[in-house]
């Protein structure tokens, strides 16, 4: 049994972002990253502030039961990039035979086997505001070997040569559900009603943006639904 380095485990919640918005959902929160993204919004899950314990795929049941007892069917399995750990391969599969449907959220650097076996994946590749550099034809294998799965592309956006970044993936992947998500860019602040007043100008913004651009007509546009409610929060 392979352990993993587990930051949190919460819920149920709902999935505040893409794909499967809305869903009622538990979270597994796996530490360290190979991405350093200037905005990430999870950054303690690799610079040094937070802390994780190894666990079992067996143990991270356990968690989630005693954590959400019998009200939660499906689970995101979100990071830093739990990608990065072979081990979630035997977590998945001991969801799925209790009946539990998962999910992850990666930005599509490394591949794992078991992401063929999760229930919604979620590729988010990282635009230029992020500092961080997209290996394409990684990234095409990626999508190749997920083409008859469930899975999507979301994009979050800060700028427009964000959106130029967003309009040549989109391009590139013409057959995978696309999302665009409103970028935080004050995800240390504590000032709930300044930081929901600045995401939905944000969000007007990024509509306005797909409105106008023919590039983008087949795109789903979505803030992050549980920073509108609880703001940085975070276990939430
Ligand atoms: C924290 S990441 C963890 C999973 C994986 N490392 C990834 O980036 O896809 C989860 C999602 O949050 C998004 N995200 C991170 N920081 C953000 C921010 N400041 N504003 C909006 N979305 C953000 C990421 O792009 C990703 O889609
Ligand atoms: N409610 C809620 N929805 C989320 N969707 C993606 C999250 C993440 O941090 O990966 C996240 C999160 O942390 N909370
Ligand atoms: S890839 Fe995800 S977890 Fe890693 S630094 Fe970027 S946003 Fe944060
Ligand atoms: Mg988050």
């Amino acid at each position: 049994m392979k352990r993993i380095p587990v930051m949190e485990v919460f819920g149920p919640t709902i999935q505040g972002e893409g794909m499967v918005i809305g869903q009622k959902t538990m979270f597994v929160r796996t530490g360290g990253c190979d991405y350093r993204c200037s905005w990430c919004d999870s950054s303690f899950t690799w610079d040094g502030t937070g802390k994780s314990t190894l666990l079992s795929a067996a143990d991270i049941v356990s968690q989630l039961k005693e954590i959400g007892g019998d009200r939660f069917s499906h689970v995101t399995i979100s990071g830093g990039n739990p990608a990065i750990h072979q081990g979630i391969g035997e977590l998945v599969s001991m969801l799925k035979e209790r009946g539990i449907k998962t999910a992850v959220e990666t930005q599509g650097s490394i591949w794992q086997d078991w992401m063929q076996d999760v229930d919604d994946v979620t590729i988010s590749p990282k635009p230029p505001s992020s500092k961080m550099e997209t290996d394409f034809e990684k990234l095409d294998t990626y999508i190749e070997r997920l083409k008859d799965y469930n899975s999507s592309l979301k994009v979050v956006i800060f700028n427009e040569e964000d959106l130029q970044y967003a309009e040549k993936v989109h391009k590139r992947y013409p057959e995978v559900p696309m999302y665009l998500q409103v970028g935080n860019d004050e995800v240390d602040t504590v000032e709930n009603d300044s930081l929901l007043s600045r995401l939905l100008e944000r969000y007007e913004w990024l509509i306005d943006k797909a409105v106008e651009s023919p590039e983008l007509n087949d795109v789903k546009v979505l803030p992050q639904l549980h920073t509108l409610v609880w703001g940085n929060k975070r276990g939430v």
